[in-house]
Protein backbone atom coordinates (compact mmCIF):
# COMPACT_ATOMS: atom_id res chain seq x y z
CA UNK A 1 0.00 0.00 0.00
CA UNK A 2 1.13 3.40 -0.80
CA UNK A 3 1.21 5.50 1.96
CA UNK A 4 3.61 8.61 0.92
CA UNK A 5 3.48 9.52 -3.37
CA UNK A 6 4.90 13.35 -3.96
CA UNK A 7 4.62 14.63 -7.97
CA UNK A 8 7.73 17.00 -8.99
CA UNK A 9 7.77 18.30 -4.90
CA UNK A 10 9.97 21.14 -4.75
CA UNK A 11 10.65 23.78 -2.26
CA UNK A 12 12.54 26.76 -2.23
CA UNK A 13 13.07 29.17 0.46
CA UNK A 14 13.29 32.69 0.29
CA UNK A 15 17.02 33.28 -0.81
CA UNK A 16 16.94 30.97 -3.01
CA UNK A 17 17.98 28.12 -1.50
CA UNK A 18 16.42 25.20 -3.29
CA UNK A 19 15.67 22.62 -0.63
CA UNK A 20 13.48 19.83 -2.67
CA UNK A 21 14.17 19.70 -6.79
CA UNK A 22 11.62 17.76 -8.76
CA UNK A 23 11.23 14.95 -6.42
CA UNK A 24 9.09 12.22 -7.19
CA UNK A 25 8.72 8.89 -4.93
CA UNK A 26 6.21 6.46 -4.24
CA UNK A 27 6.63 5.19 -0.76
CA UNK A 28 4.92 1.69 0.60
CA UNK A 29 4.20 0.86 4.41
CA UNK A 30 6.81 -0.09 6.62
CA UNK A 31 10.12 0.92 8.44
CA UNK A 32 11.32 3.91 5.49
CA UNK A 33 14.84 5.60 6.44
CA UNK A 34 14.73 8.87 4.66
CA UNK A 35 18.69 9.79 4.31
CA UNK A 36 20.84 12.29 2.79
CA UNK A 37 23.52 14.27 4.60
CA UNK A 38 23.01 17.59 6.28
CA UNK A 39 21.18 20.06 3.87
CA UNK A 40 19.93 17.74 1.44
CA UNK A 41 16.06 18.44 1.99
CA UNK A 42 15.08 15.74 4.83
CA UNK A 43 13.58 17.94 7.44
CA UNK A 44 12.13 20.38 4.33
CA UNK A 45 10.40 17.34 3.00
CA UNK A 46 9.10 16.23 6.57
CA UNK A 47 7.32 19.13 7.31
CA UNK A 48 5.79 19.69 3.90
CA UNK A 49 4.34 16.04 4.86
CA UNK A 50 3.04 17.36 7.74
CA UNK A 51 1.61 20.80 6.26
CA UNK A 52 4.04 22.70 8.29
CA UNK A 53 5.13 23.82 4.95
CA UNK A 54 3.75 24.50 1.58
CA UNK A 55 5.18 23.23 -1.52
CA UNK A 56 6.74 25.53 -4.22
CA UNK A 57 5.40 23.30 -6.69
CA UNK A 58 4.39 19.80 -7.49
CA UNK A 59 2.09 17.42 -5.15
CA UNK A 60 2.38 15.49 -1.77
CA UNK A 61 0.20 12.94 -0.73
CA UNK A 62 -0.36 11.44 2.87
CA UNK A 63 -2.53 8.44 2.47
CA UNK A 64 -4.11 9.85 -0.82
CA UNK A 65 -4.59 13.46 1.78
CA UNK A 66 -3.39 16.21 0.99
CA UNK A 67 -1.59 18.09 3.45
CA UNK A 68 -1.27 21.46 2.23
CA UNK A 69 -5.43 21.69 2.00
CA UNK A 70 -6.39 18.91 4.45
CA UNK A 71 -3.56 19.64 7.16
CA UNK A 72 -5.52 18.54 10.05
CA UNK A 73 -6.45 15.05 8.42
CA UNK A 74 -2.93 14.25 7.84
CA UNK A 75 -1.81 15.17 11.42
CA UNK A 76 -4.33 13.09 12.99
CA UNK A 77 -2.87 9.69 11.55
CA UNK A 78 0.60 10.76 11.65
CA UNK A 79 3.15 11.53 14.50
CA UNK A 80 5.92 13.98 14.23
CA UNK A 81 9.37 13.82 16.67
CA UNK A 82 11.45 16.85 15.34
CA UNK A 83 14.47 17.17 15.50
CA UNK A 84 15.24 19.86 17.72
CA UNK A 85 14.55 19.79 21.21
CA UNK A 86 11.47 21.85 22.67
CA UNK A 87 10.28 20.35 25.54
CA UNK A 88 9.17 22.16 29.02
CA UNK A 89 11.43 21.39 31.72
CA UNK A 90 9.51 22.10 34.50
CA UNK A 91 6.42 19.03 34.17
CA UNK A 92 6.42 15.14 34.32
CA UNK A 93 6.46 13.57 31.01
CA UNK A 94 3.46 11.84 32.47
CA UNK A 95 1.37 15.49 32.00
CA UNK A 96 3.54 16.75 28.97
CA UNK A 97 2.54 13.76 26.91
CA UNK A 98 -1.19 13.84 27.95
CA UNK A 99 -1.45 17.82 27.48
CA UNK A 100 -0.36 16.27 23.53
CA UNK A 101 -2.82 13.70 23.60
CA UNK A 102 -5.52 16.42 24.55
CA UNK A 103 -3.94 19.04 21.82
CA UNK A 104 -4.54 16.01 19.52
CA UNK A 105 -8.10 15.64 20.25
CA UNK A 106 -8.45 12.74 23.01
CA UNK A 107 -10.99 13.08 25.58
CA UNK A 108 -9.28 13.94 28.81
CA UNK A 109 -9.44 10.71 30.63
CA UNK A 110 -8.27 8.60 27.29
CA UNK A 111 -5.46 11.28 26.84
CA UNK A 112 -3.95 10.02 30.02
CA UNK A 113 -4.58 6.27 29.70
CA UNK A 114 -3.01 7.06 26.58
CA UNK A 115 -0.05 8.92 27.43
CA UNK A 116 0.40 6.30 30.10
CA UNK A 117 0.72 3.62 27.34
CA UNK A 118 3.17 5.26 25.12
CA UNK A 119 5.76 5.97 27.78
CA UNK A 120 5.47 2.66 28.81
CA UNK A 121 6.44 1.42 25.14
CA UNK A 122 9.00 4.00 24.86
CA UNK A 123 10.38 2.16 28.49
CA UNK A 124 9.75 5.20 30.69
CA UNK A 125 6.66 4.09 32.39
CA UNK A 126 8.51 4.21 36.26
CA UNK A 127 9.87 7.63 35.33
CA UNK A 128 7.26 8.98 34.08
CA UNK A 129 6.54 11.43 37.14
CA UNK A 130 9.36 12.66 37.36
CA UNK A 131 9.85 16.34 35.81
CA UNK A 132 11.65 16.13 32.28
CA UNK A 133 14.20 18.88 32.81
CA UNK A 134 16.03 16.42 35.20
CA UNK A 135 16.09 13.72 32.51
CA UNK A 136 18.86 12.47 30.03
CA UNK A 137 19.02 13.39 26.63
CA UNK A 138 18.20 9.47 25.55
CA UNK A 139 15.11 10.06 28.29
CA UNK A 140 14.43 13.38 26.29
CA UNK A 141 14.41 11.46 23.10
CA UNK A 142 11.96 8.94 24.39
CA UNK A 143 9.53 11.53 25.87
CA UNK A 144 9.42 13.42 21.95
CA UNK A 145 8.73 9.50 20.72
CA UNK A 146 6.01 9.03 23.45
CA UNK A 147 4.36 12.53 21.95
CA UNK A 148 4.17 10.99 18.74
CA UNK A 149 2.48 7.66 19.68
CA UNK A 150 0.13 9.21 22.32
CA UNK A 151 -2.73 9.81 19.71
CA UNK A 152 -2.32 6.01 17.86
CA UNK A 153 -1.06 7.59 14.51
CA UNK A 154 -1.10 5.17 11.51
CA UNK A 155 2.71 6.63 10.14
CA UNK A 156 5.49 8.23 12.63
CA UNK A 157 7.79 10.73 11.27
CA UNK A 158 11.41 10.92 13.29
CA UNK A 159 13.57 13.61 12.54
CA UNK A 160 16.99 12.51 13.30
CA UNK A 161 15.45 10.45 16.24
CA UNK A 162 19.72 9.54 17.79
CA UNK A 163 20.81 12.64 17.73
CA UNK A 164 22.95 13.81 20.65
CA UNK A 165 22.42 9.91 21.94
CA UNK A 166 25.90 7.66 22.67
CA UNK A 167 26.30 4.37 20.94
CA UNK A 168 24.43 2.46 23.79
CA UNK A 169 21.64 5.39 23.66
CA UNK A 170 21.22 5.17 19.96
CA UNK A 171 21.31 1.52 20.02
CA UNK A 172 18.30 1.57 22.26
CA UNK A 173 16.81 4.12 20.16
CA UNK A 174 16.97 2.44 17.27
CA UNK A 175 15.38 -1.15 18.56
CA UNK A 176 12.56 0.69 20.12
CA UNK A 177 11.98 2.09 16.66
CA UNK A 178 12.24 -1.03 14.62
CA UNK A 179 9.78 -3.06 17.36
CA UNK A 180 7.35 0.13 17.39
CA UNK A 181 7.16 -0.44 12.80
CA UNK A 182 7.54 -3.97 13.07
CA UNK A 183 5.34 -4.74 16.33
CA UNK A 184 2.55 -2.31 16.83
CA UNK A 185 2.59 -1.84 12.58
CA UNK A 186 3.16 1.60 12.68
CA UNK A 187 4.69 3.09 9.25
CA UNK A 188 7.54 4.81 10.54
CA UNK A 189 9.77 7.45 8.20
CA UNK A 190 13.57 7.44 9.93
CA UNK A 191 15.47 10.33 9.04
CA UNK A 192 18.89 10.39 9.10
CA UNK A 193 22.25 11.76 8.21
CA UNK A 194 23.75 8.29 9.32
CA UNK A 195 23.17 5.47 6.62
CA UNK A 196 24.78 2.62 8.67
CA UNK A 197 21.97 3.46 11.40
CA UNK A 198 18.95 3.21 9.25
CA UNK A 199 20.27 0.43 6.76
CA UNK A 200 20.18 -1.75 10.16
CA UNK A 201 16.10 -1.04 10.69
CA UNK A 202 14.90 0.05 7.50
CA UNK A 203 12.69 -1.84 4.65
CA UNK A 204 13.29 0.42 2.33
CA UNK A 205 15.22 3.85 1.46
CA UNK A 206 14.69 6.98 0.31
CA UNK A 207 18.19 8.27 -0.51
CA UNK A 208 17.92 12.41 -1.20
CA UNK A 209 20.79 14.60 -2.43
CA UNK A 210 20.96 18.39 -2.69
CA UNK A 211 17.33 17.93 -2.81
CA UNK A 212 17.17 15.32 -5.65
CA UNK A 213 15.80 11.90 -5.31
CA UNK A 214 18.96 9.36 -5.78
CA UNK A 215 16.79 6.59 -5.43
CA UNK A 216 13.86 4.99 -3.45
CA UNK A 217 13.68 1.07 -3.17
CA UNK A 218 13.55 -1.96 -0.63
CA UNK A 219 17.11 -1.98 0.62
CA UNK A 220 16.86 -5.77 -0.45
CA UNK A 221 17.04 -4.23 -4.00
CA UNK A 222 19.02 -1.79 -3.61
CA UNK A 223 22.01 -4.51 -2.51
CA UNK A 224 21.38 -7.39 -4.99
CA UNK A 225 24.24 -8.95 -5.72
CA UNK A 226 26.71 -7.86 -8.29
CA UNK A 227 28.37 -8.96 -10.83
CA UNK A 228 32.43 -8.57 -8.85
CA UNK A 229 33.76 -11.80 -7.19
CA UNK A 230 35.43 -10.79 -3.87
CA UNK A 231 38.64 -13.06 -3.37
CA UNK A 232 40.47 -13.31 -0.43
CA UNK A 233 43.15 -15.57 0.25
CA UNK A 234 45.13 -15.71 3.66
CA UNK A 235 48.38 -15.09 2.30
CA UNK A 236 49.77 -14.68 -1.29
CA UNK A 237 47.62 -12.14 -2.54
CA UNK A 238 50.19 -10.84 -4.74
CA UNK A 239 51.33 -13.34 -5.85
CA UNK A 240 47.16 -14.85 -6.67
CA UNK A 241 46.62 -11.26 -8.19
CA UNK A 242 49.70 -11.71 -10.47
CA UNK A 243 48.40 -15.11 -11.43
CA UNK A 244 44.55 -13.61 -12.20
CA UNK A 245 45.76 -10.88 -14.42
CA UNK A 246 47.75 -13.87 -16.68
CA UNK A 247 44.61 -15.91 -16.57
CA UNK A 248 43.00 -12.51 -18.21
CA UNK A 249 41.37 -11.17 -15.68
CA UNK A 250 40.97 -7.15 -14.46
CA UNK A 251 41.87 -7.67 -10.87
CA UNK A 252 41.33 -4.72 -8.43
CA UNK A 253 42.90 -4.94 -4.79
CA UNK A 254 40.91 -3.95 -2.33
CA UNK A 255 42.19 -4.11 1.00
CA UNK A 256 43.03 -7.84 1.52
CA UNK A 257 40.30 -8.31 -0.93
CA UNK A 258 40.83 -9.11 -4.58
CA UNK A 259 37.71 -7.99 -6.80
CA UNK A 260 37.72 -9.61 -10.07
CA UNK A 261 34.99 -9.12 -12.62
CA UNK A 262 32.20 -11.98 -13.06
CA UNK A 263 32.62 -12.17 -17.48
CA UNK A 264 31.46 -15.43 -17.58
CA UNK A 265 30.40 -18.79 -15.51
CA UNK A 266 33.55 -20.36 -15.94
CA UNK A 267 34.71 -17.26 -13.47
CA UNK A 268 34.98 -19.19 -10.39
CA UNK A 269 36.49 -22.35 -11.61
CA UNK A 270 39.09 -20.25 -13.53
CA UNK A 271 40.10 -18.23 -10.33
CA UNK A 272 39.62 -21.64 -8.10
CA UNK A 273 42.24 -23.38 -10.17
CA UNK A 274 44.35 -20.35 -9.91
CA UNK A 275 44.25 -20.82 -6.08
CA UNK A 276 45.00 -24.13 -5.81
CA UNK A 277 48.08 -23.75 -8.66
CA UNK A 278 49.53 -21.65 -6.02
CA UNK A 279 48.43 -23.86 -3.29
CA UNK A 280 47.20 -20.89 -1.71
CA UNK A 281 44.62 -21.09 1.76
CA UNK A 282 41.53 -19.69 -0.12
CA UNK A 283 39.55 -17.56 2.84
CA UNK A 284 36.86 -16.33 0.66
CA UNK A 285 35.09 -16.66 -3.08
CA UNK A 286 31.36 -15.05 -3.11
CA UNK A 287 29.77 -12.75 -5.16
CA UNK A 288 29.70 -8.91 -4.07
CA UNK A 289 26.96 -7.68 -3.02
CA UNK A 290 26.04 -3.75 -3.74
CA UNK A 291 26.12 -1.26 -0.93
CA UNK A 292 23.78 1.37 -0.35
CA UNK A 293 26.56 3.79 0.01
CA UNK A 294 27.51 3.77 -3.82
CA UNK A 295 24.25 5.75 -4.37
CA UNK A 296 26.34 8.64 -2.66
CA UNK A 297 28.78 10.97 -4.50
CA UNK A 298 29.26 12.75 -1.10
CA UNK A 299 31.78 11.07 1.30
CA UNK A 300 29.99 12.32 4.59
CA UNK A 301 26.54 10.32 3.77
CA UNK A 302 28.98 7.53 2.20
CA UNK A 303 30.66 6.72 4.60
CA UNK A 304 28.64 6.35 7.80
N1 LIG B 1 13.77 28.33 6.68
C1 LIG B 1 14.75 28.23 5.79
N2 LIG B 1 15.13 29.29 5.05
C2 LIG B 1 16.11 29.20 4.12
N3 LIG B 1 16.78 28.07 3.85
C3 LIG B 1 16.47 26.97 4.56
C4 LIG B 1 15.43 26.99 5.57
N4 LIG B 1 15.34 25.74 6.09
C5 LIG B 1 16.25 24.98 5.45
N5 LIG B 1 16.92 25.70 4.54
C6 LIG B 1 17.97 25.22 3.61
O1 LIG B 1 17.40 24.20 2.81
C7 LIG B 1 18.32 23.14 2.60
C8 LIG B 1 17.71 21.83 3.11
O2 LIG B 1 17.54 21.92 4.51
P1 LIG B 1 16.88 20.78 5.40
O3 LIG B 1 16.88 21.25 6.82
O4 LIG B 1 15.61 20.34 4.80
O5 LIG B 1 17.95 19.61 5.21
P2 LIG B 1 18.21 18.33 6.09
O6 LIG B 1 18.53 17.24 5.12
O7 LIG B 1 17.10 18.10 7.02
O8 LIG B 1 19.51 18.70 6.89
P3 LIG B 1 19.79 18.57 8.46
O9 LIG B 1 20.06 17.15 8.70
O10 LIG B 1 21.01 19.44 8.60
O11 LIG B 1 18.58 19.13 9.16
C9 LIG B 1 19.59 23.53 3.32
O12 LIG B 1 20.42 24.13 2.37
C10 LIG B 1 19.13 24.55 4.33
O13 LIG B 1 20.15 25.46 4.62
Amino acid sequence: MTIIATKALTKTYGGGVTALADLTVEVDAGVIGLVGANGAGKSTFIKIMLGLLAPSAGDVRVFGIDPVTETDKVRARVGYMPENDALPPDVSASEFVTHMGRLSGLPKTAARERASEALRHVGLYEERYRQIGGYSTGMKQRVKLAQALVHDPDLLLLDEPTNGLDPAGRDAMLTLIHRIGNEFGISVVVCSHLLGEVERICDSLIAIEGGRLLRADRIDRMTAASDVLAVEVSEGTDELAAALRAAGFAVTPEGRLLLVPLDSDSAYDRILQAVAELDLPLHRLDQRRHRVAELFTTKETADV
